[in-house]
């Protein structure tokens, strides 16, 4: 089964609109075509209607980092699917372990979110993952199944096929400290095995699912050369355009 990879880049609370601009600029005509590889990035909703317009055209494409579930109403500070649509967004990060530990995102929240985001076109990106804690006290398995199964609760296997999940261990994140390539592959072939037991095994190998977590030019060629992993969602090494662009010259190998 060949999945096409797909690389994003979660600039998180980076980037005044006139970087993210710039950054667009430098990188939308060097991206890998699309036919080998997706190349995304997320970048704070200020940005988005800028970078939407920049990319029209190239390979590279734009994805928010967050959704509200309501198409609109009176929720202060939110920004809904309706809207994310309307400029042309393609892609959406769902439950970020940042979200979930700050912003009081939760399992059934995420899944509102998977569902609202199919409902207007976005493609969902959803972060599950365990802690540091939950590893050593071997509950891997069980945290990222549950947060998988919620999030798909709901959601048909014609759309569940395009939902791309990312692994990305809290631990990993930021730190430095990357899971190795076989531990990372070890879970995202349980998440794999995981989908397989909600739908059945033809959609679960479609599927792609993403590494995240410290990965770095250097270290995506191993990550992505396992059986189960089909791109990464990068953080630091995403800010800089030379290095998101040595991100995507990794996946030809
Ligand atoms: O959280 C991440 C991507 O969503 C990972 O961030 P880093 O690549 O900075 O560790």
């Amino acid at each position: 089964m060949s999945r096409k990879p797909i690389i994003a880049g979660n600039w998180k609370m980076n980037k005044t609109v006139k970087e993210a601009h710039e950054f667009v600029e430098a990188v939308k005509d060097k991206v890998p075509s699309a036919d080998l590889v997706d190349s995304v990035v997320a970048a704070p909703f200020l940005a988005l209607d800028r970078i939407v317009a920049d990319s029209k055209g190239s390979d590279l494409k734009i994805s928010a980092e967050n959704v509200h579930f309501e198409n609109s109403g009176a929720f202060t500070g939110e920004v809904s699917p309706v809207m994310l649509e309307d400029l042309g967004v393609h892609y959406v990060i769902i439950g970020h372990s940042e979200r979930r530990a700050m912003f009081a995102e939760t399992d059934e929240t995420v899944n509102k979110k998977v569902l609202a985001s199919f409902a207007h076109h976005l493609i969902p990106i959803v972060c599950v993952g365990e802690t540091l804690d939950e590893r050593e006290g071997g509950k891997w398995q069980t945290v990222v199944k549950n947060q998988v199964t919620k999030a798909f609760a709901g959601v048909p296997s014609d759309q569940a096929v395009d939902v791309v999940v990312a692994y990305e261990p809290i631990w990993a994140i930021g730190t430095g400290k990357s899971a190795s390539s076989e531990d990372a592959n070890e879970v995202c072939a349980y998440i794999r095995e995981t989908i397989s037991g909600l739908y059945d095994e033809a959609t679960a190998a479609k599927v792609r699912i993403q590494y995240g977590g410290s990965v770095k030019p250097a270290t995506i060629g191993d990550l992505l050369a396992q059986s189960d992993i089909d791109g990464a969602l990068v953080g630091g090494a995403s800010l800089d355009p030379e290095s998101f662009l040595a991100l995507l010259e990794a996946v030809k190998g």
